[in-house]
């Protein structure tokens, strides 16, 4: 059974680059009931928006690890197939079916941009959501061996999706909110935005390497990320964005890298954090080995109110005079992936519901 553990057969990550000061929570004392665990969590979600979670020790960290594993080498033979056989899950309808345009099953390399100047990413990712897995929505025309792993991807989707609810009901309890307030926005049974992605990122020519996907803020909820290379970077909140300042998120054996989203920093009225990242080519003697990544993007379900969150004094209340649009998850996800745009890379001003959308991810 393969594991995730080729950290042992790529070149090690290089001890000269500036790494992201990040905490490492353990799952199995997080589970345990442990305190200062569990304050760590709190804490890393209110000033970093990113932790490392280490899955080993725990039996459904190990299977999640071992799944991470698998679907790398899904990744594999799927990216391996011609273009045109990857295109196909394109088109049939997908666009329509599954969310948006940006929610593409397949992005091909260079269709999203890296800045303002629209420079074309370097950067290929397939995707599939919840909704097709669990047959909540159309199952969506795929290669044979995405069809072949459905069980695979499932598996790696619900157990994703179970830490996703044990750090919202962590969260929960720091923010001293109503039991389930978080927990029961994001069933499994109702139609959502979750889906599980994989990554490739070829080796850049030495002469031109370069930023290889947009810095951004994740939309919805909790992301888990699974890296074995370098290259994501984090800006570090409430720093500028400026080149100085990019911090790389160093991968770690058995650890996912989890991140929350902007649906976060909504209902906690900007307690939680969510950080500014991308993903440039991995440091290094790692910039000659292709870069995989894997992603499980949890949200909301897609009739969920996205205003600040009611029954906790630990959320700062709205400032006086401030209205609050009453969006749902699904016109969230909609409205903040098609209409942000990048005016100037320093300040990254995102335009919401203006001219025409910049592709990005998510
Ligand atoms: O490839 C990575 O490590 C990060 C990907 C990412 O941030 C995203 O897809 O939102
Ligand atoms: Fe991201």
């Amino acid at each position: 059974m393969p594991h995730f553990t080729e950290f042992n057969t790529n070149p090690p990550f290089p001890t000269d680059v500036p790494v992201a000061k990040l905490e490492c929570i353990s799952l199995a004392q997080l589970r345990g009931g442990n305190e200062a665990e569990s304050d760590a969590l709190f804490d890393a979600c209110k000033n970093d928006g990113f932790f490392l979670l280490d899955l080993r020790g725990d039996e459904q960290g190990e299977k999640i690890l071992s799944d991470a594993g698998s679907l790398f080498d899904v990744g594999r033979t799927l990216f391996d197939f011609p273009y045109d056989v990857k295109m196909q899950c394109v088109m049939g309808g997908a666009r329509s079916v599954f969310g948006h345009n940006l929610n593409l099953s397949y992005k091909a390399v260079g269709l999203s941009k890296v800045d303002a100047e629209g420079t074309p990413d370097r950067c290929e990712f397939y995707g599939i959501s919840k909704d097709d897995l669990l047959g909540l929505s159309a199952h969506l025309p795929a290669p044979a061996i995405i069809d072949s792993k459905r069980d695979l991807f499932t598996a790696f989707l619900t157990a994703n999706h179970s830490l996703e609810q044990l750090v919202l009901s962590h969260l929960e309890k720091h923010l001293r909110l109503p039991a389930g307030a978080l927990t029961s926005l994001h069933p499994l049974d109702r139609l959502s935005g979750d889906q599980v992605r994989i990554l490739k990122y070829d080796p850049q020519p030495r002469q031109d390497r370069r930023t290889s996907l947009v810095p951004h803020t994740d939309f919805g909820s909790v992301t888990s990320l699974f890296n074995i290379l370098g290259g994501l970077q984090v800006l570090p909140i409430g720093r500028q964005n400026v080149e100085a300042n990019w911090r790389y998120v160093r991968p770690r054996t058995g650890c996912a890298i989890i991140n929350l989203g902007d649906s976060m920093v909504k209902w906690s009225n900007g307690l939680l954090k969510s950080a500014m990242h991308r993903v440039t080519y991995a440091p290094g003697k790692q910039a000659d080995a292709t870069r995989w990544s894997l992603a499980y993007f949890g949200h909301a379900h897609n009739k969920s109110s996205m205003k600040r969150m009611e029954g906790s004094d630990v959320i700062p209340p709205l400032e006086d005079g401030t209205l609050e649009e009453d969006m749902t998850a699904e016109d969230w996800l909609y409205v903040r992936s098609t209409s942000y745009k990048q005016k100037d890379m320093k300040e990254f001003e995102r335009v919401v519901g203006k001219d025409e959308p910049v592709p990005v991810v998510e």
